[in-house]
């Protein structure tokens, strides 16, 4: 069971004035690293410091409720495109707006997204502080061509430029997503087809979702042993605690403040690095596994086990290997699995729409030709108007990750604004994605679920007919859920599709009713419905706080 950090328990239990004797005693030491860091000229609006709380107050409401701080600043951006406020000693810059938004996902010399993956690789990914510091002193940039003025100073290996291209680029590559779809479809499929025909059955979906989608994806892109190892459900319990904690491990409260946190990330890492140590480096040095095998049973998909070599190759340690590794399934599963819930949700809430999406799900299945099996064409099925309509909508309205750039050259320009270096700039999509100005309609406002929103009518040639197709109703500026520019998520193809293809297999497979909403110890009855749950505001999809007892019967 997750327990809360010092800083969220001292907000929960300590009357505020006396937490603000506890922040004000922090004042002196803090105003004085503040002063030591420039800010710009003709500085943009600033947001107040919450509760009035001097100089800490946003720092503390960011990091111990970030879903309220966002709402906060929520408010003050629906007339201003820039605001500013500070994170500890560091000025951050929240942007909205197509013109600001998209500068930070320009090819630029003065941004850059590596602070962000630094503060994760050194908390979340378990990096020693050795392989770290390798990281941390490589200024060159992730382009091939290294960051001007950087190369005669730069001495070894471009750690940065290697992790793209095994990292980003390989998952970016067609083969490899469809690789990863079609592993996945197999083994969610095989989860999916014990259940008898004809007979209704119980089942909690976010459960489900958490256990069934996580356990078809982890195999498919690892392998059965890393899951056979440790026994799947303590593999995914560990994994599920680990998500828990992560926006604690970045905005890392050192362990002594927070232990509990270190402990559950330490636990799933021990799972990987057993792994490493006893099964996938063994085998490894054994055999050589041909790229041709795509799939291997101990040591997973090709690129996959390309990317944990490479690793070794170039001399990370087993612990940062295995600490990029589980970051790895993080970005796999944390955010692809509650997405997928909520559209599920919203299906069982509207029994027709269950109904419109089941039979335009059905057009994407045909009989495989040499066994006769019904399968799922994948092409087919991305082109499904309303099932990419349901997935988009999902994702607008539950990702919530605050892009983050750093200022890396002495100065740069947005919106007019002058910001210093070593600045943060953050898009925050939750903002960008709920405007009602630009998704809202005069049926629909921007904080609904509407599956149509997406889908715009086009006559057909030489008829009277119309043909639904689907559209974005807003363009990338205000639909960023997997950021933007050189760090884009790499996972966004293979998320699209695992969403899709779970949608379309669950639809089509099962009729379903709902019996009622559940708190998430499965049993008790909820008297509300499932909220966005903001403890990972900032960081990721935000899950479900309640989950969704339903029945449901195979159709065939
Ligand atoms: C709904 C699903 C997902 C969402 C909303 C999501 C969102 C994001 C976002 C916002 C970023 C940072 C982008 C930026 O800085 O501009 C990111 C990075 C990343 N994601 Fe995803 N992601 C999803 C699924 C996945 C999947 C399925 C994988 C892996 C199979 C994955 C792997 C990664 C990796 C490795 C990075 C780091 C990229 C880098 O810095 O080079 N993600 N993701």
């Amino acid at each position: 069971m997750e327990t809360p950090s010092v800083l969220q328990a001292v907000l929960r239990a300590v009357p505020l004035p006396l937490t603000a004797v506890l922040v004000v005693l922090a004042i002196p030491v803090l105003a004085l690293v503040i002063s030591s860091v420039q800010t710009g000229e003709n500085e943009p609006w600033s947001l107040p410091n919450w509760k009035g709380i001097p100089v800490l107050g946003n720092t503390i409401q960011y990091m111990a409720d970030n879903g309220s701080f966002i709402a906060r600043a929520s408010l003050a951006m629906r007339t201003r495109d820039v605001v500013k406020f500070s994170l500890g000693p560091t000025p951050v810059y929240l942007v909205t707006g197509a013109q600001n938004v998209q500068a930070l996902f320009r090819k630029s010399t003065s941004i850059s997204s590596d602070k962000f993956l630094l503060m994760v690789m050194g908390t979340v990914m378990c990096f020693t502080p050795k392989d770290y510091a390798k990281f941390a002193n490589d200024k060159t940039g992730r382009l091939p061509e290294p960051v001007e003025g950087t190369a005669a100073s730069h001495k070894g290996l471009r750690y940065w430029a290697e992790f793209h291209h095994h990292n980003a680029r390989s998952l970016s590559l067609t083969s490899n997503t469809a690789s990863l779809t079609a592993k996945f479809y197999e083994f969610f499929q095989e989860r999916v087809r014990p259940y008898p025909v004809g007979e209704w059955k119980a089942v909690n979906l976010l459960h489900f979702m958490r256990s069934q989608m996580a356990g078809a994806a982890i195999k498919a892109m690892t392998g059965e042993r890393l899951l056979e190892r440790s026994g799947e459900e303590d593999l995914l319990g560990a994994f599920w605690d680990y998500d828990t904690v992560t926006m604690r491990l970045v905005y890392a409260l050192p362990k002594w403040m927070d232990p509990s946190a270190w402990r559950i990330r330490d636990r799933f890492h021990q799972m990987a690095v057993e792994w490493l140590k006893k099964d996938f480096d063994p085998l490894s040095e054994r055999e050589s596994v041909p790229q041709e095998i795509d799939w291997h049973p101990v040591l997973g998909l090709a690129f996959m086990r390309d990317y944990l070599n490479w690793g070794k190759r170039i001399g990370l340690s087993v612990e940062t290997r295995a600490g990029y590794f589980i970051g790895f399934l993080l970005g796999l599963n944390a955010n692809s699995i509650p997405i997928a819930a909520w559209a599920l949700f919203e299906l069982v809430q509207d029994p027709s729409l269950w109904k419109a999406v089941q039979e335009e799900a059905e057009s994407a299945f045909e009989a495989h030709p040499v066994s006769g099996e019904r399968v799922l064409n994948i092409q087919t099925m991305l082109g499904l108007p309303l099932l990419q309509s349901v997935y988009a909508e999902a994702l607008r309205l539950h990702v919530s990750v605050n892009v983050t750039r750093e200022v890396i050259s002495d100065t740069t320009t947005i919106a007019g604004y002058q910001l210093p270096k070593h600045a943060l700039i953050q898009a925050p999509t939750y903002i960008a994605s709920l405007n009602e100005k630009v998704w809202g309609t005069a049926e629909n406002s921007a904080s609904e679920f509407w599956a149509y929103r997406h889908i715009r009518y086009t006559t057909i040639h030489g008829s009277k007919d119309k043909k639904p197709e689907f559209a974005m109703a807003a363009g990338p500026s205000d639909f960023f859920p997997y950021g933007g520019g050189i760090s884009m998520c790499p996972g966004r193809h293979f998320a699209k599709q695992e969403i899709m293809a779970t949608l379309a297999i669950i639809v089509t497979t099962f009729d379903v009713e709902m019996v009622e909403w559940v708190t998430m110890d499965g049993k008790t009855r909820s008297d509300r419905p499932a909220r966005d749950d903001l403890k990972w505001s900032g960081s990721a999809a935000l899950p479900p706080d309640r989950d969704m007892k339903v029945r449901w019967r195979r159709r065939f």
